[in-house]
């Protein structure tokens, strides 16, 4: 199993590396003359503070991220049914990649919707193929974690984990995903969040400061995290979290069963 570290994609794979993530921005005149936004690169600071409602405690006490996790947003039935029910989805498919130079196939299958019937979003330097009539069920669900985090989002983007083989490697994901909100779905897997930098070595208290030492260990916050996501949890990174931290779902070869992940996403453009 790979360590929080190294848990980097490969070409053999073809699970994108981490600039497969990146959701490219610009408008573009398209062969219709109708003008097509595309999410932009470049994100003002004050365009990323746009934050949810979260209560404190389930934030993620990680160094320099504004990052939470809902254990519980549904239960794991609900989870389980939801996860069977958009795996009959016709809209998933192997995105193609470029690895290296070489386009290969991505064994984990994708589906993409958005609100915004303008919106383009690119995936590994190819364009998502993106649809704008959302499931019902997929509609409920936006409306639900739109409800529960008092945020709107403009894109879903589904992963689809057919078993522990398929992982997502280490990267980050673009600051113009101002707020991005990820469901898990049918299978626990576990995710593991990086920080860019090691932890800074911890200042050594003096030793007739009792009370400063143990505040400090109080308030120490993590600069790498791994656990389990829960059929039903949520996971929110927002704010300045994708500057800083880098996430992955590692491969779990004794996974048997499918996990599907919702990635609801607010993009800028
Ligand atoms: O499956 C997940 O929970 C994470 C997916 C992810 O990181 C992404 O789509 O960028
Ligand atoms: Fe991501």
């Amino acid at each position: 199993m790979p360590s929080s570290t190294n848990s980097t994609s490969s070409a053999k794979d073809a699970s994108p590396p981490p600039e497969s993530t990146k959701r490219s921005a610009k408008s573009t005149a398209g062969a219709s003359g109708r003008t097509k936004k595309r999410a932009r690169l470049t994100v003002g600071e004050d365009e990323t503070t746009q934050v949810t409602s979260l209560e404190d405690r389930y934030r993620l006490p990680l160094a320099d991220a504004d990052a939470f996790y809902v254990p519980d947003f549904v239960d794991g039935a609900t989870a389980q049914e939801w996860h069977d029910e958009l795996l009959k989805l016709e809209e998933w498919y192997r995105p193609t990649l470029k690895v290296y130079g070489k386009s290969v196939t991505q064994s984990r299958k994708i589906a993409a919707f958005s609100t915004d019937p303008e919106l383009e979003v690119k995936y590994s330097g190819h364009p998502v193929d993106m649809h704008h009539d959302y499931p019902p069920l997929l509609r409920k669900i936006q409306d639900m974690v739109e409800e529960k985090l008092g945020v709107k989002f403009n894109h879903a983007f589904l992963n689809l984990y057919e078993d522990g083989k398929i992982y997502i490697g280490n990267h980050r994901d673009n600051r113009e995903n101002r707020v991005i909100a990820s469901l898990s779905l049918g299978a626990p897997r576990t995710f593991v969040l990086t920080h860019d930098s090691p932890p800074p070595k911890a200042a050594e208290p003096a030793s007739d400061d009792e009370s400063a030492s143990s505040s400090s260990a109080k308030t120490a916050l993590l600069y790498s995290h791994r656990f389990t996501l829960a059929p039903g949890s949520l996971v929110i990174m927002q704010c300045a979290t994708q500057q800083r931290w880098k996430h992955a779902i590692p491969k779990e070869p004794k996974v048997k069963d499918s996990r599907i992940s919702i990635t609801f996403r607010q993009l800028v453009f």
